[in-house]
């Protein structure tokens, strides 16, 4: 059993895998991370491999209490991936990424693949037909964009995720909800249309923490899955064993 760990700037998410399946998925804050791990470990007590992917300050050091139960495997740019890497600045790539590409190359062969990441950035991730991993782009998440409008004004409200009411807002919560969430839907959109006006065919991948409340909200056939990065991850050390 492999248990992977994904690393993010807001949360930590965490799944067992048996071979290629999800046998339990876990969601719990920086804060709590040994705790947790010791936890599930306790109720997997087959697990042979940590696997963990970083973007945080969480560093290496941070699970070494687990060494003598399990392998660790810290996930860098150094492991093998089944696509070509032309980004011009390889070095600084988020790993959330590379995992993301490696994981649509692998279960969507063949043909130019979208994946959109709404977690606390969003991020955009394109790969085309012959693998090869062209880039993509980084903006705000929704949280962020809420905290933001918050901390750069004097007078905006700091506010939750909400459906907005209807797309004209008529008070200062409601222009902030249209704002976000609509600004966001558009920048999908828009960043859709952009790629169908090079690429006639392409698959589109939405995860990350915001996927199930955007899905809804899109026009576009998508795979939503909340878990991808961590299936991915799972197929990202497959991949590693099989081609190291
Ligand atoms: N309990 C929660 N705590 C924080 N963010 C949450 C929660 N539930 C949903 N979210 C949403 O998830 C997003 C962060 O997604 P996530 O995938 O956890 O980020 P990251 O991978 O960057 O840590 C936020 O924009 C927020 O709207
Ligand atoms: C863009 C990110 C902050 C996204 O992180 P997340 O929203 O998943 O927490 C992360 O992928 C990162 O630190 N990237 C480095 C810069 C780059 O990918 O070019
Ligand atoms: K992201």
């Amino acid at each position: 059993m492999i248990l992977a760990v994904d690393v993010g700037n807001t949360r930590i998410k965490a799944a067992v895998f048996e071979g290629n399946t999800l046998l339990e998925s876990f969601v719990f804050l920086k804060t709590a991370l040994e705790k947790n791990i010791e936890n599930i470990l306790e109720k997997y007590k087959n697990t042979t491999h940590l696997v963990i992917a970083s973007v945080s300050d969480v560093e290496k050091q941070a699970f070494i209490s687990f060494k003598d139960a399990v392998n660790i495997h810290f996930v860098s740019q150094t492991d093998p991936f089944p696509f070509v890497n032309c980004y011009e600045t390889p070095q600084t790539l988020g790993i959330d990424r590379m995992v993301l590409a490696a994981g649509a190359t692998l279960q969507y062969p063949n043909q130019n693949r979208l994946v959109i990441d709404a977690g606390t950035c969003v991020t955009y991730d394109f790969i085309d037909e012959n693998d090869n991993y062209l880039g993509g782009a980084i903006s705000s998440g929704l949280r962020l964009r809420y905290e933001s409008l918050h901390h750069f004004t004097a007078k905006l409200p700091l506010l939750t995720l909400e459906k907005p009411k209807r797309f004209i807002g008529k008070s200062t919560s409601e222009s902030i909800h249209s704002g976000v969430v609509n600004g966001l839907v558009f920048e999908i959109e828009g960043c859709i249309a952009e790629i169908k006006g090079q690429y006639s065919k392409f698959i589109i991948i939405l995860t990350g923490g915001d996927s199930v409340f955007l899905a809804k909200r899109l026009k576009n056939t998508i795979f939503a899955n909340s878990n991808f990065l961590l299936e991915s991850l799972n197929q990202t050390f497959q991949y590693k064993i099989k081609n190291d």
